[in-house]
């Protein structure tokens, strides 16, 4: 489903600021995988998800999604096919438009636009029955602003914004960082909930070890710009957050230094 070939991305090459964000990733994922990625800071968890969006051209390397090659597409063109959901809540939403609004923006992406603006019967029941899911009661609340949803709220709905018209890809990065750990939590349960019902191919980058290892079907460690560990199905199962570290240290030669995820495990 998801195919990036030895993928290098420099920032700022030839100035002092230089920084190898990416160094020869080489990653596949099989349709439905669900991966989430850890790594110390700076480790290019962040750039790879952002490349694969086209968020930055690549300086060298291919990414396919479903076969076709995409790294020349631009951003826009690859939003069609790839949901993504970001750290601060207030990102995937607009504050001042009504939920259903909201929700109707994001069940057009990538549509052909309708002349005429508005929500029809049919679309309506369709959001409530999608916010239903949630079980956060905003099926009743559809014409709410979404600026005065708590954050918890705010990012489940964008979960689900980012979902609806079921991605070839989605990308959650660090969706639940900004969240009290109770809501974090909740969220990541709504997260399997949608992945599993929509069969979604997944990759989720988390600093915390624990949520890396519960969720998902595979997890993948990134050191300056590699993938340097991939652990699939029963030896994922198998590994605790202890393991994690010590096979981090093995072989990256390093001691794990992200601030974030230390605090959270
Ligand atoms: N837009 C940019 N311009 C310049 N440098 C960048 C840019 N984006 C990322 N970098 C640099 O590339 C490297 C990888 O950054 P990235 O954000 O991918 O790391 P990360 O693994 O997500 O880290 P963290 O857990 O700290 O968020 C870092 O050194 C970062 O400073």
């Amino acid at each position: 489903m998801l195919r990036a070939d030895n993928v290098f991305k420099t920032f700022n090459a030839g100035s002092v600021n230089e920084k190898t964000a990416l160094a020869g990733v080489d990653l596949q994922l099989s349709s439905a995988d669900f991966v989430t990625i850890i790594g110390g800071n700076g480790a290019g968890k962040s750039t790879l998800l952002n490349v694969v969006a086209g968020v930055f051209p690549l300086d060298r390397g291919g990414i396919a999604i479903g076969g076709d090659m995409i790294e020349k597409q631009p951003e826009h063109r690859r939003a069609a096919d790839i949901g993504r959901v970001f750290q601060d809540p207030l990102m995937g939403t607009a504050a001042t438009m009504t939920i259903e609004e909201n929700l109707s923006m994001a069940y057009r992406r990538g549509k052909r636009r309708r002349l005429k603006w508005g929500i029809t019967a049919g679309e309506r029941k369709f959001f409530k029955e999608q916010l239903a899911q949630l079980d956060l009661g905003l099926e009743t609340r559809l014409k709410s602003k979404v600026g005065l949803l708590s954050g918890g709220q705010r990012q489940a709905l964008t979960l689900l914004m980012a979902t609806m018209t079921e991605p070839k890809l989605l990308l959650l990065d660090e969706h639940t960082a900004a969240l009290d750990p109770k809501t974090a939590q909740k969220v990541l349960e709504l997260t399997d909930k949608i992945v599993d019902t929509h069969k979604l191919t997944t990759l989720m980058v988390t600093h915390n070890m624990r949520d890396a290892l519960k969720h998902g079907n595979r997890t993948i460690m990134m050191h300056e710009g590699k993938i340097i560990l991939d652990l699939q199905h029963e030896q994922k199962q198998k590994t605790k957050v202890d393991d994690l570290m010590r096979m981090f240290e093995k072989v990256s030669g390093n001691k794990m230094a992200n601030d974030r995820m230390l605090l959270a495990n």
